[in-house]
């Protein structure tokens, strides 16, 4: 039997954006405080209009409605990109994630949606150094998308629809519990289609939060969910905590949504030279390439001990 979820109503901060370069302050200073103490954010009054994230998401769903000849031959690479269905497996549930994804850099029809997601991700950056004591320029210049050793892509997801009359497996995991890589991720959702779970950094205390409380974050037209990533928190000397996050399975036809799931992830991820150390250097300076890689392989290291204590 899966275990049960424990699940408390957190409140989830919602930082406006509107009147930017006047507010400046006021957004660094509430971002900080969510950063440091919510874990995780909801953004609104940014500048990416709704009918800019649905051309988007239709997009994505003409990409996902291809047939899997077509999407194969744009296969999932080491560089991070590209397509894969139910391959990617996660380290907390051993299962393949029941979805597919394409994760792109910067292409053509999505080019303007990301360089809006840009735009959002530039200003939440200064806010961030700003926070950190450092020059309002400092993350921006270390995640500049016009670099060619940028690491930044949008991924777009595809969970499959389930049938509310059919027993799911246990097995089955739409998204398993994981926190991301990057720097700051924007997660765009489409109303309607739930699912999505948090549990902040500083409220876990198993092994991928899959003891600790739990929040459902309904999708919002017009929010964007940020998630901190593995880099904002290393970076910021452990002030500001990795949020984990899942996407739950449906099982209870009365409450969860069966049908399918579109999502969309733009993960900021550093330019490869760049280095990387807190202000208060707690841990020695590192490469952004680096960086992505040690995450790959820890995850990939964290996956294969999951699998050898299955099989025993
Ligand atoms: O689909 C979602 O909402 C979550 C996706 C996600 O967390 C990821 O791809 O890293
Ligand atoms: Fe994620």
């Amino acid at each position: 039997m899966a275990k049960q979820t424990k699940y408390s109503n957190r409140t989830i901060p919602k930082i406006s954006l509107h009147d930017f370069d006047t507010r400046i302050d006021t957004i660094a200073a509430e971002l900080v405080a969510a950063a440091e103490t919510d874990g995780f954010f909801a953004v609104v009054g940014h500048e990416i209009p709704w009918h800019d994230v649905s051309a988007q998401f239709a997009q994505a769903e003409r990409f996902f409605a291809l047939s899997d000849v077509v999407k194969s031959t744009v296969p999932f690479t080491r560089q991070n990109t590209g397509w894969e269905k139910a391959a990617q497996v996660r380290p907390s549930t051993g299962q393949p994630d029941q979805k597919e994804s394409y994760q792109m850099q910067f292409r053509k029809a999505s080019l303007a949606f990301m360089r809006k997601a840009h735009v959002v991700s530039e200003k939440l950056m200064i806010c961030l150094a700003r926070g950190l004591g450092f020059d309002d320029d400092y993350f921006v210049r270390a995640h500049d998308i016009t670099d060619p050793d940028i690491q930044t892509v949008l991924r777009l997801l595809h969970y499959f629809p389930l049938n509310p009359a059919a027993r799911v497996p246990d097995t089955h995991s739409r998204a398993g519990a994981h926190t991301d890589w990057g720097l700051l991720t924007l997660l765009f959702q489409r109303p309607g289609e739930s699912g999505l779970e948090i549990c902040p950094g500083r409220d876990v205390f198993t092994e991928f939060a899959l003891g600790d409380t739990w929040t459902s974050v309904e999708p919002i037209e017009g929010e964007i969910i940020c998630n901190i990533g593995d880099l904002l928190m290393s970076w910021s000397d452990d002030r500001f905590k990795s949020n984990f996050h899942r996407v739950r399975t449906p099982r209870d036809p009365t409450v969860d949504y069966f049908g399918p799931r579109y999502s969309m992830a733009y993960f900021n991820q550093p330019v490869r030279s760049c280095r990387i150390q807190g202000p208060l250097k707690k841990y020695p300076t590192i490469s952004g390439a680096e960086f992505i890689q040690a995450a790959i392989q820890r995850n990939y290291a964290a996956l294969e001990a999951r699998m050898a204590l299955d099989r025993i």
